[in-house]
């Protein structure tokens, strides 16, 4: 399983501080998430990302999605094409925002999207409906990320990732303390991908990195 580690981005100073410390750890890609900084601008992520020696996921979490962007679908596509400016970087794509996207420019950079489903309050009961709707864009990242309210969800989610066939990597994350698990075992359940954090976390579950290594290398 692939280990990214996520920080946020406040102003190029602090994040190529933080940048340097992303590179020498165990993890395998960075996300940067850019909903927390006041203004950043594409020349400084791209000199930032020109300093990574691992790929890099821009993120631009919306208040929706649990995040701290607050903006209506307009300006969030807006943002995201002029974030495929920044070269090499995955970029994640809301499935929420995404449907009421105008412009079809992003299509030519599928291959590099994660189209992403969170929900921070529960775990719906339509997970294969959400799958799908993701399918029908068949990016490089399908992610679902869900608070679970009981461990029956937190079996429901990987389930879903398991039964879930598609050409795409998959990510299945139920969050919070009774989630946890999922971050650890979720390749058996063909997630591909796992989030933890190195000096920030930013979401509720989160391992730190050095125990995630640990953990995986008992389940290797
Ligand atoms: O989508 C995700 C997954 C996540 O929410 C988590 O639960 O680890 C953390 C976020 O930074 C990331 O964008």
């Amino acid at each position: 399983m692939k280990i990214i580690c996520p920080f946020f981005y406040l102003n190029l100073n602090d994040a190529l501080e933080e940048l340097k410390a992303m590179n020498e750890s165990a993890c395998d890609l960075i996300e940067i998430r850019l909903d927390r900084a006041k203004a950043y601008k594409i020349e400084d992520l791209i000199q930032l990302v020109a300093h990574a020696k691992k790929k890099c996921i821009l993120t631009l979490r919306s208040k929706q999605d649990g995040g701290e962007a607050n903006m209506d679908h307009a300006v969030y596509e807006k943002k995201i094409i002029e974030l495929f400016q920044v070269p090499d970087v995955i970029v994640d794509l809301e499935l929420l925002h995404l449907q009421h996207f105008q412009d079809t420019r992003f299509k030519q950079y599928l291959d590099r999207c994660i189209i992403s489903y969170h929900n921070f309050n529960k775990t719906p009961d339509n997970l294969n409906e959400i799958w799908k709707q993701m399918d029908i864009y068949q990016p490089y990242i399908e992610k679902v990320a869900c608070m679970p309210q009981s461990k029956e969800d937190v079996l429901t989610l990987l389930l879903s990732c398991y039964e879930h066939k598609t050409i795409s990597k998959k990510c299945a994350i139920s969050m919070s303390d009774m989630g946890m698990i999922s971050r650890i075992i979720g390749e058996m359940f063909g997630s591909e991908y796992t989030f933890c954090s190195l000096t920030t976390s930013s979401a509720p579950g989160q391992l730190p990195l050095e125990k995630m290594v640990e953990y995986l290398n008992i389940l290797d």
